[in-house]
């Protein structure tokens, strides 16, 4: 996932984005629910005093008459004071559990006469899904709950109202993506809270662990600073957690096994199928005959956006009312999509994972997984889409040897060269830094790492987390944007503005054409301002129509712990660690597409494959305990499905000298490899090498024994 879809900014942003959501609700699509009859836990039975109040809560705040899977088990905990992890399945209910005691907070306070009106504290949201968070504090504030959201595009005006509201005791929740967490300012404000941060609540929990399929360093950070700001309890909550990453998110928060609230991931209603093809198979054909034989609404995932249009536009051909979906068009086209797919009793859409978080159609029909997904974590993410109206649907996943050459890209891609690491690491301790004291701050720009180094930003940051939670040489505490650009709208109303910020602005602004750059870090080298007051400034011209701004380019701000290693054996440790890291990561990763593929091609039911991968030893149904599922590929036709024996070729060593030509480079076996492969990464840009004949002459093979024959090549080279 890109981090757009997460809504990253920069906390130049962050100066005015404490978005206070106001009363005026805007219409915002409210999940509906999964049909939870179907998936239904035993209820334990609970005895807490605590009970009550929630369940007089959910009635009066929330118009709800039950809870429901864990729902009660996990609150009761809450508002006991313990600390809960809970694994329920999308659209299970997970958000009431820290909703409620939210609520419920002052309401104890009140009874208990412990605490004054204004203490009783927050509940804090973190998430990394931006929309989502936007949807739930409108929902929030329609039951006239007090709640705020973080956003990056939100006036001065309503970040000062919500931080009057924080200080002075008027909000039961507020909302955050996870970098927030690394702004100073932030936490200062949530330090000033009169009660603290009584609840935090971790959404996406599993990113947190580095066995978990989407690990996001920034998660890391959330247990460090649960213990700064001294959080009364954490709840995380997930809707998938192989039992390990439970293991992990316990560790992380200090939360006992009997804090965890777990659910079946069983879905009786899917019917569970897969097709296995051969490479020159004609897939759309296979697709249209399913598709035809199944109707309904259907979401088609496919790894990329090209593949997401190419194949809309095939199924249209086709007579299918087919639209694409992506991370890449369009928001009023998405939009568009969005609003004739939610009625519709037909439509397919063609998507790549951009689709299908928030988006809750009870009717859809059938989920096609047409390339292979990254992990079985995103396969019973998508598959749960499905059928969530509790009515029979269907599934169907299919297999070609041809759909992991685009996960090894994504897999390959990630992981650097030593080379370049060692390289990185130099110039992180460079000598002029070498010479900050702990406690001196310094800035990155990933975009220029990026390209020097020829390291994707997703890596930069898991190097950088690194550095700073297990070697704690430093610590980000910001960002801010690099470059800012105006386009004056009203010129008059500019030269009326007096301010010495503006008149600093406006002098060192430069460019002859509409757009005038402003350099921001000369000006307060130079004149002595301060750098938040500038951007208050152009943030201020901007919400009053007299400019336009641009802004670019992140540079991230770092502090320092301890000195940075001083010479090139400490460099060299450090590299090699990292290198360690990575290629665990890599293997990690091919094992989860691995054990997906293991799963389809398995003797098994593939629902009780699921349910054991999970840690579900005896998930029950209404006939017993779940052995066979009876209507996925397996239980029906006890048959095995097999990939065809299609084996990769050997590189020839033509093959070889065409990529040792076309490349400048003799030392970097990967990096022929990844050149060969068809892997785009920064410097294949720079280097005009994706136009070059060299680039994915090799796409059939095996990228490691790509990377073996490059490193005897390269030995022979340089011979
Ligand atoms: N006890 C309940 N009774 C009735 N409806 C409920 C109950 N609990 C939750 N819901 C409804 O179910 C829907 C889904 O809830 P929610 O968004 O919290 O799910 P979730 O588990 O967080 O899903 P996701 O994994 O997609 O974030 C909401 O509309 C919510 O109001």
């Amino acid at each position: 996932m890109s981090d757009d879809e997460f809504g990253l900014g920069s906390d130049d942003d962050f100066e005015a984005a404490l978005v206070h959501a106001s009363d005026t609700a805007i219409a915002g699509k409210r999940k509906q629910s999964i049909d939870i009859a179907t998936t239904s836990s035993k209820k334990t039975k609970i005895d807490s005093p605590s009970l009550e109040l929630a369940r007089k809560v959910l009635k009066e705040r929330f118009g709800l008459p039950n809870f429901r899977l864990k729902q009660e088990e996990a609150v009761a905990r809450i508002l006991d004071g313990g600390s809960a992890v809970v694994v329920f399945p999308t659209g299970g209910g997970k958000s009431l559990c820290y909703q409620v005691p939210a609520v419920a907070f002052k309401e104890q306070d009140r009874e208990s006469s412990s605490r004054a009106e204004t203490h009783s504290g927050v509940t804090l949201v973190i998430s990394p899904l931006i929309a989502l968070m936007k949807d739930q504090v409108d929902a929030l504030l329609r039951r006239k709950i007090r709640a705020a959201v973080l956003n990056s595009s939100v006036d001065r005006a309503q970040f000062l109202a919500t931080q009057d509201d924080l200080r002075n005791g008027r909000l039961d929740l507020i909302y955050c993506a996870p970098e927030r967490l690394n702004a100073e300012g932030f936490i200062q404000s949530l330090q000033a809270i009169p009660g603290g941060i009584r609840l935090l609540a971790v959404d996406e929990a599993h990113c947190i662990s580095e066995w978990g399929h989407s690990f996001r360093p920034e998660y890391l950070k959330i247990a460090r600073f649960a213990q700064e700001a001294k959080v009364e309890r954490v709840i995380c909550l997930t809707a998938t957690a192989t039992p390990r990453v439970v293991e992990d998110i316990c560790a992380a928060f200090s939360i006992p096994q009997e804090g965890v609230f777990k659910t079946t991931v069983y879905r009786p209603n899917l019917r569970l199928l897969a097709e296995s093809r051969t490479k020159d198979a004609d897939e759309v054909t296979v697709l249209c005959n399913f598709l035809r034989k199944n109707p309904g609404p259907t979401i088609v995932y496919v790894t990329l956006q090209k593949g997401a249009e190419e194949l809309a536009l095939s199924l249209k051909r086709n007579g299918f009312d087919a639209k694409p979906y992506h991370a890449g068009m369009d928001t009023k086209v998405k939009e568009k999509t969005q609003e004739l797919f939610l009625p519709s009793k037909k439509m397919i859409i063609v998507a790549t994972i951009a689709f299908g978080m928030g988006i809750d159609k009870p009717d859809i029909r059938n989920i096609v997984h047409f390339d292979v997904p990254r992990t079985i974590e995103d396969y019973c993410q998508q598959i749960g889409r499905a059928g969530r109206d509790g009515l029979p649907s269907v599934c169907f996943f299919k297999l070609s040897t041809k759909d992991f050459y685009l996960r090894n890209v994504f897999t390959y891609g990630d992981r650097p060269s030593l080379n370049n690491l060692r390289k990185l690491l130099g110039e992180i301790s460079s000598p002029e830094r070498r010479k900050l004291q702990a406690g001196d701050s310094f800035k990155v720009s990933f975009y220029a790492q990026e390209k020097d180094f020829d390291i994707r930003s997703t890596t930069l940051g898991i190097i950088y987390a690194q550095l700073e939670l297990h070697f704690k040489l430093f610590r980000r505490v910001g960002s801010e944007y690099s470059e800012y650009k105006y386009f004056a709208k009203d010129p008059g109303a500019l030269t009326r503005d007096s301010t010495p910020e503006s008149k600093a602005i406006q002098a060192s602004a430069k460019g002859t054409q509409k757009w005038k750059t402003v350099d921001l870090e000369q000006i307060v080298a130079r004149r002595g301002f301060s750098r938040p007051d500038l951007v208050r400034k152009l943030d201020t011209w901007n919400e009053k129509g007299m400019v336009e701004v641009k802004k670019a380019g992140t540079t991230n701000v770092f502090r320092l712990e301890k000195p940075l290693p001083s010479n090139q054996k400490e460099i060299d440790e450090i590299a090699q660690h990292l290198d360690r890291a990575m290629e665990n990561k890599e293997l990690q990763d091919l094992k989860r597409t691995q054990a997906l593929i293991d799963l389809i091609t398995s003797k098994e039911c593939f629902a009780h494959s699921i349910t054991s991968y999970f840690g579900e030893s005896n998930t029950a149904t209404s006939t017993g305990t779940l052995e066979e599922c009876g209507h996925c590929t397996w239980c029906e036709t006890h048959k095995q499905i097999t990939l065809p024996d299609e084996p990769a070729p050997v590189p020839t060593s033509f093959q070889l000298k065409q990529v040792m030509d076309a490349c400048p480079m003799r030392d970097d076996p990967r990096f022929l490899a990844k050149i060969a492969f068809g892997i785009k990464t920064p410097w294949m840009r720079t280097l005009g090498l994706q136009k070059s004949p060299a680039f994915e002459s090799m796409m059939d093979c095996d990228f490691m024994e790509l990377v073996r024959a490059f490193e005897a090549e390269c030995k022979k080279a340089n011979k």
